[in-house]
């Protein structure tokens, strides 16, 4: 295989899946000789150093809609996508030290490209001169975020402090800053501009800004400092809310950032019931609620899945937050995941997000359960598929989902202008489904992220069927197994901090309806792994009769 079409694969491998690069070579099934291979992870290295900036001037020379025919929207199986093809061509076009195309001039990809070199040698320049940088090659730094100039700080403004955004505009003014109307990259040190997605709330700022150390804005709870992807699960829960509907839960909630949100949407009125397993973060989220004048919150230190969806102080709950622990992967500094060898570590991660993967999938079907939910979110800070993609279409192939009625939302219901959607793949091949969905990547000036909506029409108007009345009936008895059994798991939450907490999973011998799911997903998974190692070991022993010989 050509080895743009090979490093371009690696590249599909790692925008789905993450990992390292040297893994994401032999997991897309790419076979070279060493010398090829070393050739084929330079390239990809430096694609992804300079694909920011690639990814700008694509949006001014969009090569894949101008040359439909030579890179189609939908590549046919085993070839690489047309964006990865394009990128990794533009690199060596662009940036490598040669600046070109080591390819046959007949090749049509090449030749495509090569129509719109001069437009995109002096779109380069100008970004490069905007920039302020005096080498091409330079750009490769600062599109990193880990650069601070391109790095995005993120304030959320909290209106449950009572303090006015217009209040906030005139103290930012009277500290020298400068509203943009529009996003920009990378931003002066004294520009802000109100984010896209979440405008009226959320305002970004230059990467090594702190104005907020010892402001009262900071100290008063005026504002709370907050990711954009993070802020995400609240605003697509609150979607069309009217404070009449009815009242929310947030059921994994500290350290708090999310349930302040939420409550903020709620305009600090009606009831937003918070559930925190851990005794700490249970304090820590007392803490934040009061520090963000959340007056509609009422905070319990209990285990969501012990709740009882039947309970009369849940009957006029429409709408669930549900944020569970999860490995953490979106949490990332950019490329450093990427140039790990992690081939020793696969075996124990796959096993530590399978054990995950069922724990959310646990908390999402418990939260299916609540008589009067009509909207619930599902959010991770995880790049994996297994914890994000695959738990959803899980969710809903359960049974509870189908006798209750939920389906997952239309793109139209979360955040629609945002444009990194679902995989498709790990969907079923289901469009419409991936397209309900969000992604984030770091690459998108956030943290690596992950939000989901379930929804159904009227739960009040549901017969509640006889199988499903079992269940509800059998909820309290598994509520009490629960509190007796021992499950590991680490976990990293949403803001940065990692907490390593032992916590109960699951336990042979208590097989319920929802346990029976969980388990069914697991044994797959297991299968897999199985295959996996088997796989390994023929192919060591190869090596080693190889050697040998
Ligand atoms: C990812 S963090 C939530 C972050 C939070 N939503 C925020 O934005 O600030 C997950 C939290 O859920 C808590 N948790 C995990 N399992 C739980 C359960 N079964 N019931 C209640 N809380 C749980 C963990 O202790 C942890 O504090």
């Amino acid at each position: 295989m050509n080895f743009y079409k090979s490093a371009a694969l690696a590249l599909d491998y790692l925008d789905k899946n993450q990992g390292s690069v040297k893994g994401s070579l032999a997991a897309a099934g790419i076979k070279s000789t060493p010398g090829e291979g070393k050739r084929i992870l330079a390239l990809i290295i430096e694609t992804l150093k300079y694909k920011p900036i690639l990814l700008q001037l694509l949006v001014i020379v969009p090569i894949q809609s101008l040359e439909k025919l030579t890179f189609p929207k939908k590549s046919s199986r085993g070839s690489p996508s047309s964006q990865s093809l394009i990128l990794v061509i533009l690199h060596d076009l662009l940036f490598s030290s040669k600046r070109k195309i080591e390819a046959s001039d007949l090749w049509p990809p090449k030749q495509s490209i090569l129509k719109y070199q001069t437009r995109l040698k002096a779109e380069l320049v100008k970004i490069q001169i905007k920039s302020g940088k005096s080498r091409i090659t330079d750009l490769a730094k600062s599109s990193s975020t880990s650069e601070a100039g391109d790095l995005i700080r993120y304030i959320r403004y909290n209106p449950n402090s009572g303090k006015s955004l217009q209040g906030l505009y005139k103290e930012l003014e009277r500290l020298g800053f400068n509203r943009l109307q529009e996003p920009k990259y990378p931003l002066g040190q004294k520009e802000y501009f109100l984010d896209t997605h979440l405008n009226d709330v959320l305002l970004c700022f230059h990467g090594s800004t702190n104005w907020w150390n010892d402001n009262d804005w900071y100290t008063d709870g005026g504002i709370i400092l907050q990711d954009k992807a993070s802020c995400m699960p609240a605003k697509v829960l609150m979607w069309d809310w009217n404070g009449g509907e009815g009242e929310c839960i947030d059921a994994t909630a500290a350290p708090g950032n999310k349930t302040s949100y939420v409550s903020a949407l709620m305009n600090n009125q009606g009831k937003l019931h918070a559930f925190e397993r851990s005794p700490n973060r249970y304090k820590t989220l007392t803490r934040m609620l009061e520090k963000a004048h959340c007056k509609n919150v009422i905070a319990q230190r209990a285990d969501f899945l012990e709740s009882d969806p039947q309970d009369k102080q849940y009957k006029k709950v429409t709408r669930i937050l549900l944020d569970p622990s999860c490995s953490g992967s979106g949490i990332v500094n950019r490329l450093d995941y990427l140039l790990e060898d992690d081939v020793e570590e696969s075996d124990s991660k796959t096993e530590r997000l399978e054990k995950l993967a069922s724990f959310q999938l646990q908390m999402i079907l418990h939260a299916l359960k609540f008589q009067s939910a009509k909207r619930i979110v599902y959010s991770t800070c995880s790049i994996h598929p297994e914890e994000d993609e695959r738990v959803v279409t899980s969710a809903l192939q359960s049974k509870v989902a189908k006798e209750k009625g939920w389906k997952l939302a239309p793109r139209s219901q979360v955040i629609p202008t945002w444009e990194r959607r679902g995989r498709e793949d790990e969907m079923a091949g289901d469009e419409e489904l991936a397209q309900g969905v969000i992604r984030c990547l770091p690459e998108d000036r956030t943290n690596g992220f992950f939000v989901s909506c379930f929804v159904r029409d009227d739960p009040q108007g549901l017969s509640i069927s006889a199988p499903i009345k079992a269940e509800i009936t059998s909820t309290q008895q598994e509520q009490q197994k629960r509190k007796n059994v021992k499950r590991p798991r680490e976990e990293i939450e949403s803001n940065m901090e990692d907490v390593v907490e032992e916590e109960n999973l699951m336990e042979a011998g208590q097989e319920t309806q929802i346990d029976q799911v969980i388990k069914e997903k697991t044994s797959a998974q297991l299968e897999r792994n199985k295959r996996k190692k088997a796989a390994q070991k023929e192919k060591q022993k190869a090596k080693k009769m190889k050697l040998e010989e």
